[in-house]
C-alpha cells in the first residue's frame, strides 16, 4: 500500500512537513510519497501528479493542510477516489466537524478501508467544504487574507486570533448585499442583508458555529441569513451566532437546499473555505464524497 501524501507547507502554522516526517518515523512499513504544494493554486498540479501513479485498489490519497488546501484539492479529485484529510491551517473548521483529531486513527482507518460518506457542496468553481458566505464574514477573510498579521500569529499559533479581530473592523465596513435565490421550489429575494452563509459543515472561522444542526453527514446546504439591522442589533445578532444561541434569536433565519442558484445585480465579495472571490451568480448543489474515518 502506498500513501499519497499532499502537503501544504505554507497553511497555517506552517507544520505540514513536520507532520509528514513524524509519520514516516511512526510507520516505517508504510510507503508514503509525499507532494508539495509550492504555491497558490498549486493543488491542482499536486493531483494531477498523483493520479498519473495513483493505483485506485491499493493506494490512498491522505493531505494535509488547512481548509482552503483541501477545498482545492476535492475540486480537482474525482468523485470516486476517497481521501484521507488531517487538519494543519489556522481555523480548522472541516476536521472540527468530523472530529478528526488523531493522525493514528486516520492511518489506522486508511489501513482498514474504513469510509464514510459525507456531504460537500459543489459549486461553478469547485468544492465547498465548510461555508461560502456573503456579508460580514466575508468581509472578515477578506481582511485576513490580505493581512501580514495572519502570517505572524499563524507562527505563533495563534492564527484563529485574526478572524476575531477583523470582525470588530468588519463591523463598521460591511457593505449590504441583495441577492436572488432560486431552489426548486422556490424564489425569493433576500435584500439588506448582512450576514448570509451557506453551509454543509457546523464551524467557520475557526469553531464559530454555522447553524447547531448542521453536519457533513447530512445532505443539506443549510442557509443562515440576517438583514443589516445597524451597528448595536448586528453586534448582539453576531453574538447570538458566537454563543450558538441561533435558534433562540428571531432576527436569525435558517433554510435547508439540496440546491441553490443565487443571483445579485452586482459582484458581490464572497468567501469559500477562506478564500476570497467576486460574484454575481453561483449554483450550488450537494456532493457525497468518501473519507477514510
Ligand atoms: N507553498 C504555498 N505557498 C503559499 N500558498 C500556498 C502554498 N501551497 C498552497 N497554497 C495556498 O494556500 C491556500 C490554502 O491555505 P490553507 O487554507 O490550507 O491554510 P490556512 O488558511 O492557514 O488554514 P484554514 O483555511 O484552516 O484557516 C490555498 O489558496 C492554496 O492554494
Amino acid at each position: 500500500m502506498k500513501i499519497h501524501l499532499l502537503a501544504n507547507p505554507n497553511s497555517g502554522d506552517k507544520s505540514a512537513l513536520e507532520k509528514y516526517e513524524k509519520l514516516t518515523h511512526a510507520y516505517p512499513n508504510i510507503d508514503f510519497k509525499l507532494y508539495i504544494t509550492t504555491k497558490v493554486d498549486d493543488e491542482k498540479n499536486q493531483v494531477t501528479a498523483i493520479l498519473s501513479s495513483f493505483n485506485k485498489e491499493e493506494d490512498a490519497i491522505l493531505v494535509i493542510g488547512g481548509d482552503g488546501t483541501l477545498s482545492k484539492v476535492l475540486s480537482h479529485l474525482p468523485k470516486d477516489i476517497p481521501f484521507a484529510y488531517y487538519p494543519s491551517g489556522s481555523g480548522n473548521d472541516f476536521a472540527r466537524s468530523l472530529n478528526i483529531n488523531y493522525i493514528d486513527n486516520i492511518i489506522s482507518a486508511i489501513k482498514q478501508k474504513q469510509k464514510q460518506t459525507i456531504n460537500v457542496i459543489n459549486y461553478d468553481n469547485g468544492i465547498i467544504i465548510n461555508s461560502l458566505d456573503f456579508g460580514f464574514a466575508a468581509k472578515v477573510i477578506s481582511f485576513s487574507e490580505n493581512s501580514p498579521l495572519k502570517t505572524i500569529l499563524g507562527k505563533v499559533k495563534l492564527g484563529k486570533l485574526i478572524y476575531p479581530l477583523y470582525g470588530v473592523v468588519s463591523l463598521f465596513c460591511t457593505p449590504t448585499a441583495t441577492v436572488f435565490l432560486e431552489t426548486e421550489q422556490e424564489k425569493f429575494t433576500l435584500s439588506d442583508i448582512f450576514f448570509l452563509s451557506f453551509a454543509n459543515s457546523r464551524y467557520f472561522g475557526g469553531g464559530i458555529v454555522v447553524w447547531p444542526d448542521a453536519s457533513p453527514f447530512e445532505p443539506n446546504i443549510n442557509c443562515v441569513y440576517f438583514k443589516d439591522e445597524g451597528l448595536l442589533k448586528n453586534v448582539m445578532t453576531l453574538l447570538a451566532v458566537l454563543f450558538k444561541n441561533h435558534k433562540n434569536t428571531p432576527a436569525i433565519n435558517h433554510k435547508i437546499f439540496k440546491k441553490v442558484t443565487i443571483t445579485s445585480t452586482k459582484e458581490n465579495l464572497v468567501q469559500v473555505d477562506g478564500e476570497v472571490i467576486e460574484t454575481n451568480q453561483l449554483s450550488l448543489c450537494c456532493e457525497q464524497r468518501e473519507i477514510y474515518l
